[in-house]
């Protein structure tokens, strides 16, 4: 997951320079970055599920690694030199004009890449949920995010000057790229030895049931029905899905919007920013480790989306007003402690509620309604961007205080889906709220239409 984020957000720093050597538009930006969901809101992210659930995390794992290497050589060559006037890029440039060939292609590789990076986050949701039952979960799992997290830092530190690689006066997008295609493979070649890892871990497993221990129940398409069926399940998505899109669309922004409020180059607005996922990295970990030992998992949702809207709302109206470093910094630290608050207790908190057989499509549900809103705001965003700043040309002279301020609404709906579910959970007892080692030797529960089962 590390050099899979690494990937999501090589471009991310290096908006302004796309837009100045391979003419694409905000707007264009904007499709190519949602690209990475298109095809999972198309129902393959449900599909994962069942693949998961029916063929387990290490055939579903390499799969999805593979997947992942094929999108992003196809983006790379999209981005590269090679591409550029070739019978394909004139194609491609020839129909819907305002998105260039170069765009089109990358897109498409991006969406391929992010089939595999969605496929690859519910797997290794599940393998933790597998490996560490009944211990310390919430840890691992906000363990396994910090090393993304920290994927991000590394890839906004580097990307800038490895794309300066080849001399300042000729920056060029093709080897950040190129490097992080390299680092999938590496990731490949991790999770086939992961397997074999795992398979000792299965056979452990097998060796300390008891021999007459009751068969498990296998995973049935009907599973599916029952998670969509489930208030609960659409209340955890929805929260997931409003405060997700207020973060990973505004990540691919963030560097510009700082830009363009600070009157900085591509390099210090990145360093401003690669704070954002550092300081997520070191609390959601600590977070995991109070959540497991003390609980409170309803509360800091709540408390993750204030902090949120704060955020936002800074960048949309007092960032402009008073364009401080300090004040950027600030900001983007707070969002970063917000961003470790919501993935400390929201992912952990799945297995509670959801039954070990059909866990994989119950967080590829969840992954895919919030794949829809990760898939429309980039779009959204790009489109409002340049809908609040006609006539100008300039990447570094945006406005952005109409778009901060819809990412801040979407930080009021979640507050409000937040308070929803704590209310719920005082009056069900899912023990969202609960000490996670503790509820785990609990009865975990389902709510489907006012029933409990399993
Ligand atoms: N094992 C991963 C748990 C989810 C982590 C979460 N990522 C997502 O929700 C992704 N679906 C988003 C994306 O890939 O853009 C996170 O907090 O990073």
């Amino acid at each position: 997951m590390f050099f899979a984020y690494m990937f999501v957000d090589v471009m991310s720093p290096l908006q302004s320079l796309i837009e100045t050597q391979r003419g694409w538009s905000p707007d264009a930006f904007g499709y190519y970055a949602g690209a990475e969901y298109i095809l999972n809101v198309f129902g393959f992210l449900i599909l994962a599920g069942i693949i998961l659930d029916k063929m387990g995390v290490r055939f579903t794992g390499t799969l999805s690694a593979s997947i992942m290497v094929v999108g992003a050589c196809i983006k790379l060559y999209a981005i590269s030199d090679w591409f550029q006037g070739t019978a394909l890029d004139h194609w491609l440039s020839s129909w819907w004009v305002s998105m260039p060939g170069s765009a089109k292609l990358a897109a498409f590789g991006f969406l391929i890449f992010g089939c595999g990076c969605e496929m690859a986050g519910i797997t290794v949701s599940k393998a933790i949920a597998k490996w560490f039952n009944g211990k310390e979960m919430a840890f691992a799992m906000g363990a396994e995010m910090a090393i993304a997290r920290i994927g991000v830092f590394a890839i906004f530190s580097i990307s800038p000057r490895l794309a300066d690689w080849m001399g300042k006066d000729d920056p060029t997008v093709v080897v950040p790229v190129a490097f992080c295609t390299a680092l999938l493979c590496i990731g490949l070649i991790c999770f086939i030895i992961f397997t074999f890892i795992d398979r000792a871990f299965d056979k452990q497993l097998d060796a300390a049931k008891l021999p007459d221990a009751p068969a498990e129940e296998e995973f049935k398409l009907s599973d599916v029905k029952n998670i969509f069926s489930s208030k609960l399940f659409w209340i955890v998505a929805m929260l997931c899905v409003l405060y997700y899109s207020a973060i990973f669309p505004f990540q691919r922004y963030a560097a510009n919007m700082l830009q363009c409020n600070l009157g900085i180059d591509a390099t210090t607005a990145s360093d401003i920013f690669r704070w954002f996922p550092i300081g997520a990295a070191a609390l959601t970990p600590l977070l995991g480790i109070y959540l497991d030992v003390k609980g409170k998992g309803a509360t800091m949702l709540i408390v993750s989306a204030v902090l949120m809207i704060m955020c936002h709302c800074t960048f949309a109206l007092l960032l402009p007003a008073f364009p401080s470093k300090a004040l950027a910094f600030s900001a983007i630290i707070v969002l970063g402690i917000s961003f470790s608050l919501v993935p400390a207790a929201l992912w952990p908190s799945v297995p509670k509620i959801m039954d070990e057989r059909f866990l994989g499509s119950a967080y590829s549900l969840i992954f895919w309604v919030q794949n829809i809103g990760l898939c429309l705001f980039p779009i959204l965003i790009g489109k409002v961007l340049t809908a609040s700043n006609p006539g100008v040309d300039n990447p570094m002279e945006y406005n952005y205080t109409n778009p901060m301020l819809l990412f801040a609404s979407l930080g009021v709906l979640a507050l409000f889906f937040g308070i929803w579910l704590k209310v719920l959970d005082s009056k069900k007892h899912y023990g969202l709220e609960k000490p996670n080692i503790v509820s785990n030797t609990e009865e975990k529960v389902f709510e489907s239409e006012g029933e409990t089962f399993e």
